[in-house]
């Protein structure tokens, strides 16, 4: 599914009213559509529009003027006095009541009209006062354009926000319904045309379908040389998260690798060696239980498929030198998590700008502020411009985890918000490192496409294992089981 961001729907939505249609018109295609879509779920004998000052507003006076028509009681609260002048000139059109103090809530179906795409900073208390009273009256809602509250683009809130069961957005979805609260704004999803000037600056909502046929067929005629060699390097004294990093080697296994390797500091070896037998575990050198650059014991590891660095390893100039000798040496995909992101923005990030591997970058939203030095809140507010820059000024992909995640290779982008949050536990980083690199290291594929696949591979595992495991009771291991769902899925024309 494409979505575009608030910015973009207000391009092309000023671009219409410009040039192809007068926006009092588009208002009254939209309050036209709203109704239909809205009479095709709900049968409602007493309605009330809760009515904003500008162009959300307009089209809940539009819709009530058609739902009126059809002989239905329906009212009006109105926020404000001030109205923008289709608003007003759509309010001077509608016959029902006007209410200036919320009514008492004897209706059986609301309309959210208060604010669309125009939401512009934290919401004014009267505003916060009418959507808490309504979320609590359990009446459904059916939110126009976009949930009040919700931001378009981000899906951030702003204090409070209404949470509807029907959602009927124009044109296209915007990216904040897949985002942040904007995930909890709305249950059921409905698109209207209205003729808006169409546009390709779209964001992809990734889907199961996306990911069908991209498993190659294994032949009988082959052995575990043929299947790739992926690599692990984790792990310090100081975490030594040894049961973490283990299941992480094994779930490389789990994506159909030949080989899963997991290298950790010597002085911790013993803690990993046999908790899964099939991992081949080796050490490296270390200082006092963290790793030590040793360009000679790094040098058989470039023939790896691929290596996932950083899990539980402390910040370390030491670490910092790691990554410098793959940036500059290694030929395949380096997937730099956890503390190789602390490292790095810690020492210095351009040696990203000249290296020899591609590499994927996963950071969590506190990681990323370590890394683009902006803050939680400008990256919350802004997160698909800041990881696409970030990714086009680095040459990097980048995997900006949340909720939903971020994918971004500096030129496409994607949100994958497959998953529920089960998945909000330490270890889930770790498990998606682990599917990374496997999966880099099995297929033949670009690292903007491992980023999309891995993230649904793990979040649909988490689904699936929600199916018989309480979300509460879930660990990253238990979710681990159910990768090979994903996989079926992913099989099953
Ligand atoms: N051609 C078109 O444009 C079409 C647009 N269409 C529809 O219009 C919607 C966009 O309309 P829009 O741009 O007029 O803004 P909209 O979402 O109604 O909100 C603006 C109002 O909200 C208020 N407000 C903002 N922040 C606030 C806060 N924090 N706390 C409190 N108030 C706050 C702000 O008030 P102010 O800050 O000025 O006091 C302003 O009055 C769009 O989503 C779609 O539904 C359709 O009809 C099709 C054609
Ligand atoms: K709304």
């Amino acid at each position: 599914m494409e979505a575009i961001t608030k910015e973009v729907m207000k391009k092309i939505d000023s671009y219409t009213c410009q040039n192809i249609t007068k926006s009092i018109d588009l208002m009254e295609e939209a309050g036209a559509s709203f109704a239909k879509v809205t009479l095709k779920y709900y049968n409602p004998k007493r309605v009330l529009l809760l009515v904003g000052s500008s162009g959300n507003g307009g089209d809940a006076l539009v819709l009530g003027r058609y739902l009126l028509k059809m002989g239905i009681h329906v009212d009006a609260y109105l926020v404000s006095k001030n109205l923008s002048i289709d608003c007003k000139t759509n309010k001077d059109l509608f016959l029902g009541d006007f209410y200036y103090e919320l009514p008492k809530l004897d209706y059986d179906l609301i309309i959210d009209g208060l604010i669309g795409f125009g939401l512009n900073s934290k919401l004014k208390d009267n505003y916060i006062d009418v959507i808490e009273k309504v979320n609590h009256s359990k009446l459904p809602i059916v939110a126009l354009d976009i949930p009040t509250g919700i931001d378009a683009t981000s899906g951030i809130s702003y204090g409070a926000f209404i949470k509807a069961d029907l959602l009927i957005t124009i044109e296209y979805p915007k990216t904040g319904l897949f985002l942040n609260d904007g995930l909890d704004s709305y249950k059921k999803l409905e698109i209207i045309s209205i003729g808006i000037t169409p546009t390709n600056e779209f964001v992809h909502i990734n889907e199961i379908n996306d990911f069908k046929g991209v498993l190659p067929k294994r032949n009988r005629n082959t052995n575990k040389g043929s299947y790739g060699k992926a690599l692990i390097i984790g792990g310090s004294y100081k975490y030594p998260g040894a049961s973490m990093l283990a299941y992480s080697s094994l779930n490389q296994f789990k994506m159909g690798v030949g080989y899963s390797y997991l290298y950790v500091p010597k002085e911790v070896y013993e803690l990993y060696a046999l908790r899964h037998p099939e991992v081949i575990v080796s050490s490296l050198p270390s200082i006092d239980g963290h790793i030590k650059y040793d360009e000679e014991a790094l040098k058989p590891l470039l023939k790896m498929d691929s290596i996932a660095i950083g899990m539980g390893m402390d910040i370390s100039i030491d670490l910092y030198e790691v990554i410098l000798y793959f940036l500059v040496n290694y030929d395949k995909t380096l997937v730099l998590d956890a503390d190789a992101l602390n490292t790095i923005a810690k020492y210095g990030m351009s040696p990203l700008k000249n290296k020899k591997c591609k590499v994927i970058m996963t950071p969590h939203i506190k990681e990323m502020e370590r890394l683009s030095l902006r803050g939680t809140n400008e990256i919350l507010n802004n997160p698909i411009d800041i990881a696409k820059e970030f990714a086009n000024m680095y040459d990097v992909t980048i995997i900006l985890k949340s909720a939903s995640s971020i994918i971004s290779d500096g030129k496409s982008i994607s949100i994958s918000n497959f998953g529920n949050p089960s998945l909000a536990k330490g270890g889930s980083g770790d498990t998606l490192s682990g599917i990374l690199s496997g999966v880099l290291a099995y297929l033949d594929i670009t690292p903007f496409e491992a980023a999309n696949l891995s993230c649904y591979i793990l979040g649909r595992a988490s689904e699936f294992a929600s199916m018989e495991i309480e979300e509460e009771c879930m660990s990253p291991l238990d979710i681990s089981k159910y990768i090979n769902k994903v996989f079926k899925e992913i099989k099953n024309e």
